[in-house]
């Protein structure tokens, strides 16, 4: 199947992807689709000639062909000069040192986009911060892409939509359109912390659902761990100075339904293992590809602490990973010492709302895929 590519926005607009795994990959296919001039960069020469030669990735993407005019080289140099946007996709604990190569390189005015999932664990930075921290640019050329994009559907030219975000509208709408074709439809909006903290915090949801999956419950257990798990998230995100909206949209719920359900998901097979009795380290092993969720459960829950945040279901996660929990004892009801009935707070405004605020988010983020296909617009 293959959608109906739209007119290109900005027609041959010269850009970089970072990294070319299987989002990386995945995206320089989205943009060249879009009508960007794409230079994609791979560490290994031998996959920068498979995709330039074969146009394949076939270890990360089998069975796609890629555009014939996207390019890949192996060459930081060649793939930086002269690209007005930088697209960065390497696993999140590499972009701090990818960034230090990439400094000098870099168009002085180009924009600098983060594609990532995670937060460095060394500092706790979201990945937005750490571009930020290395190189001399303001938050104004910084933005983030964040949404339900399981890499493997959209390469397939599946349907779907994703968010950028960037303190400077004009920014976000810039990487918006070129971002921008017959089956991915970018929108925009201005709360990069929201969109990152998204992106980050469903991949622990994921893992939970996962490791819940693997012992053998069903559909409710499921349904309370995203329910309660965007609690989570939400009161995580607005305690660091995120907007709840952003949470109820295409970089919170969105992709939290996404990942929890997809067995293409990294993060939710890494729980699945999890609960069938695998241990961290087989896991781990296990594992080919760039599971942030597993990385970002430490450093999430120092930043939860620091603010008083409760995030029993990440903290049951990291039980799990360490060993203390047995999967089968991970459950909503178990998130609370208290038998007391808690109030069921759907939103971050301290006050019991029964089902009407979960049901809105879910009908905005219902909203933004449906009406999708006019251009970039408010998230
Ligand atoms: N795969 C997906 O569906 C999506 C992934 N993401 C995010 O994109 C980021 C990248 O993930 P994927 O592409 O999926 O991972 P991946 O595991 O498929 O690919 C990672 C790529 O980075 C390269 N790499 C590894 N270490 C590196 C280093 N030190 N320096 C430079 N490159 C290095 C690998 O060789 C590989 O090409 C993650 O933060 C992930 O959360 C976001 C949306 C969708
Ligand atoms: O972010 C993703 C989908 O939006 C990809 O999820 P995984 O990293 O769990 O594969």
């Amino acid at each position: 199947m293959r959608a109906k590519a739209h007119p290109p926005v900005v027609p041959g607009t010269r850009v970089a992807v970072l990294g070319a795994g299987s989002w990386g990959t995945t995206f320089a296919k989205i943009l060249a689709d879009g009508g960007a001039d794409v230079v994609l960069w791979a560490r290994r020469p031998e996959l920068a000639r498979e995709i330039s030669e074969g146009r394949r990735n076939s270890d990360y993407l089998p069975g796609i062909n890629l555009p014939a005019h996207l390019r890949a080289t192996s060459s930081l140099r060649d793939a930086l000069a002269g690209a007005g946007q930088v697209f960065v996709s390497v696993p999140s604990q590499s972009l701090r040192e990818n960034l230090v190569a990439a400094g000098d390189l870099l168009d002085p005015e180009a924009v600098i986009v983060s594609l990532m999932k995670g937060v460095e664990r060394s500092s706790g930075l979201r990945m937005s911060e750490v571009i930020g921290q290395v190189l001399p640019i303001a938050p104004e050329r910084i933005a983030a892409i964040s949404g339900p994009n399981l890499a493997l559907e959209i390469a397939k030219e599946q349907p779907t939509a994703a968010v950028v975000s960037s303190a400077s509208l004009e920014t976000a709408q810039a990487v918006a359109k070129l971002a921008t074709n017959g089956y991915f439809r970018s929108y925009v909006n201005t709360d990069v912390i929201g969109t990152e903290f998204g992106g980050v915090l469903k991949n622990l949801i994921a893992v939970a659902i996962g490791i819940v999956d693997g012992v053998g419950y069903g559909e409710n257990t499921k349904a309370s761990i995203i329910t309660r798990g965007l609690v989570e998230m939400t009161d995580f995100a607005v305690a660091y100075g995120a907007q709840p909206e952003t949470l109820a949209g295409l970089a919170g719920l969105g992709d939290l339904i996404a990942t929890s359900q997809s067995p293409l998901s990294r993060n939710n097979t890494a729980g699945r293992l999890l609960g069938q009795g695998y241990g961290y380290n087989d896991v781990v092993k296990q594992m080919q590809q760039t599971t942030e969720g597993l990385v970002s459960v430490g450093p999430i829950l120092e930043l939860a602490h620091a603010k008083g945040v409760e995030m029993p279901i990440v903290e049951q996660v990291r039980q799990v990973l360490a060993g203390t929990l047995n999967p089968r004892d991970i459950a909503p009801h178990l998130t609370t010492d208290s038998r007391e009935p808690q109030g069921e707070r759907t939103i971050d405004d301290g006050q019991a709302h029964g089902g009407a605020a979960l049901w809105g988010a879910f009908k905005r983020a219902f909203d933004q895929l449906r009406d999708g296909g006019r251009g970039p617009r408010g998230a």
